[in-house]
């Protein structure tokens, strides 16, 4: 009867997503009085999840699951959770775990919520609060069948640490056939990805041309953070394609999104709505990102950037 969670992992080494969702599923798994159970495919440090609170670790180790497969992963999952009789099966909100989910809910004729942003306000009847037109409203949704899977927003819970351990099972499951057959995966960066990251600074067209953004990575270098950009920016090849930020990009739930030289259009805004501090550096006062942001300067980034730059390494020094 134990909360399933599925951490996911790359080169053996654990998402901070994915102690995201095992931290979430303890704070479910307390309202319900039961324990977590965590399923890991190839991971290397499995007993971290402990720390995380799942008592039970379900380790898969298999060479032919190195690269996602959504049908096999999904067919892993649907064995765990009818081995541990789990009522209640936790997932990030990666591309992947959107993925498998819907495949998940079919074996588990479960129901299905994406873009939870909180623990349950009641678990009987099961309601989650999450978000719901690219994130301009909450909706709590009662998930009502007798499996329910639960998709976290990345960065709305936190991780939480509760010192725990965990025991760690292999775990054999019946890999199921897949129409699909992984070939090769090509990263387009080993840098911090979007979804991840803590701080994401953001570049657009006020930025004039890609000879400019030498600042904007400085910035993000100081900061630790991740960077970004607005979809014409990528399209003009400026930036890669996979930091393009908004409706038809990726979403970013950051605690922190600086927006430079971004006008703030509802297509863009629609992909940052969930971070949570917005900063925007804009030489237009009417530019509509002031309304969106917490925090906004007026400014030509050209001269606001470095100065932030030399104010951060300062700060940085003196704090070192
Ligand atoms: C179906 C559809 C989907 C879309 N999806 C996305 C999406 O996913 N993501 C996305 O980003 N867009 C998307 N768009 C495009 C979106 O509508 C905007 O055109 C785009 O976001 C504008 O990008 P921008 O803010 O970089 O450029 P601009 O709108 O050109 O804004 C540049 C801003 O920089 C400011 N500026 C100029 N010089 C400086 C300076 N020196 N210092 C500081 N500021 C300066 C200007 O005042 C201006 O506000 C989509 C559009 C459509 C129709």
């Amino acid at each position: 009867m134990s909360i399933l969670v599925y951490t996911e992992s790359e080169n053996g080494k654990f998402k901070k997503a994915a102690l995201e969702v095992v931290s979430y599923a303890k704070a479910v798994a307390d309202q319900m009085g039961t324990s977590v159970t965590a399923v890991a495919v190839n991971a290397d440090d499995a007993e971290v999840l402990g720390n995380y609170g799942a008592s039970k670790v379900l380790l898969v180790k298999d060479e032919s699951l190195k690269a996602f497969n959504a049908q096999k992963y999904a067919g892993i999952l649907e064995d765990a959770a009818k081995n541990e009789g789990s009522k209640v099966v936790v997932v990030s909100a990666s591309a992947n775990s959107k993925y498998l989910a819907p495949l998940l809910a079919v074996g588990l004729d479960a129901g299905y919520v994406s873009n939870v942003v909180a623990a349950p306000s009641n678990v009987s009847p099961f309601t989650v609060k999450h978000s719901a037109f690219t994130n301009k409203a909450f909706a709590n949704t009662e998930i009502a069948t007798d499996v329910k899977i639960v998709g976290l927003s990345n960065n709305s819970f936190g991780l939480v640490e509760s010192g725990g351990n965990a025991s760690v099972e292999d775990f054999s499951p019946s890999i199921s056939e897949s129409g699909v057959t992984v070939e090769s995966v090509d990263k387009a960066t080993d840098k911090v990805s979007i979804a991840d990251a803590e701080i994401v600074v953001s570049g657009g067209r006020g930025l004039k041309g890609p000879e400019n953004w030498g600042m904007i990575e400085e910035l993000a270098e100081v900061l630790g953070a991740a960077t970004a950009c607005s979809k014409p920016v990528s399209d003009l090849g400026w930036r890669p394609h996979s930091e393009h930020v908004g409706q038809t990009g990726k979403p970013v739930a950051s605690n922190l999104y600086i927006a430079i030289g971004i006008s703030g259009a509802i297509q863009h805004l629609a992909g940052i709505n969930s971070s949570k501090v917005k900063v925007v550096i804009n030489t237009d006062p009417e530019a509509p990102f002031f309304k969106a942001a917490d925090y906004g300067v007026v400014g030509d980034a050209f001269e606001v950037v470095p100065k932030l730059i030399e104010k951060l390494k300062a700060f940085k020094a003196a704090n070192a």
